[in-house]
């Protein structure tokens, strides 16, 4: 049987310095090829929960795996590089390199993921940027000059390419209007239908949640708080 997509096991976290607020999730798992919505208020850990999924942050306790591999054994360069190979990330902030062309941006991850790169089809970058809505041409662009909405679609596109078998996405709908949102998440479930990604979406927004095979609210699954953790 093929590892879980994801699994947290009794996961405790602290930002370093900060005793108000921590959070532990006693279990989740989310099947290869399920696609799961996020719900919570804003300031309820949302984005660190991805941050432990994604390894950026080390859980204080506890395992977090992405496809049967424990992030916890790994060391931090190694991360980085299972991270670009497996995982392909929506940031909130988008964190796309602004003097860099898109094209560059979107072919970022694939820099440190060999068996990535073999997956991505030469014209990928220009053809995910078609199917988002982008304008043609665009992939010379300079991603700093951009508009918002523009931005959170090129960092769409980074994390598609390569068919990376984990996306976690954080807010990724947040500056397009709802018909850029709709032709965005067409694409995104169609990608993952026909890669058997998994997908965890992070949103405020619950009418998004009919498209997904289950919508979970943080406080189901984590407890947050100065307590937590
Ligand atoms: N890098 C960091 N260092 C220290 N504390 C942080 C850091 N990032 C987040 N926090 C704190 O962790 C708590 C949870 O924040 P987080 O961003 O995970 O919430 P969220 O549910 O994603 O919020 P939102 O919906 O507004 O994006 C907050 O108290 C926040 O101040």
């Amino acid at each position: 049987m093929a590892d879980p997509a994801l699994t947290l096991k009794d996961v405790r976290f602290r930002w370093p310095g900060r005793s108000s607020f921590g959070l532990s999730v006693p279990e989740f798992r989310l099947e290869p090829g399920a696609s799961v919505l996020l719900l919570g208020e804003s300031g309820s850990g949302k984005s660190t929960l991805l941050s432990l999924i994604c390894g950026i942050v080390t859980a204080d306790t506890g395992r977090v795996t992405v496809g049967g591999t424990d992030l916890s054994v790994l060391r931090a360069g190694a991360r980085d590089r299972f991270r670009a190979e497996r995982i392909g990330v929506i940031f909130q902030q988008f964190n796309l390199l602004p003097y860099a062309s898109v094209s560059d941006n979107i072919l970022l991850p694939l820099r440190f993921a060999p068996d990535r790169r073999k997956r991505a089809t030469p014209d990928e970058a220009a053809s995910l940027c078609r199917a988002l809505g982008l304008p043609e041409g665009i992939t010379a662009a300079t991603a700093g000059r951009l508009s918002v909405g523009q931005q959170q679609r090129v960092a769409v596109a980074r994390a598609l390419i390569g068919q990376p078998p984990l996306i976690v996405a954080d807010e990724p709908t947040s500056a397009l209007d709802a018909a850029t949102q709709d032709a965005f998440l067409g694409l995104l479930f169609d990608r993952i239908a026909a890669t058997g990604s998994s997908l965890l979406m992070v949103s405020h927004d619950e009418r998004l949640g009919a498209r997904f095979d289950r919508v979970v609210h943080l406080s189901d699954i984590a407890r947050t708080g100065r307590a937590a953790a």
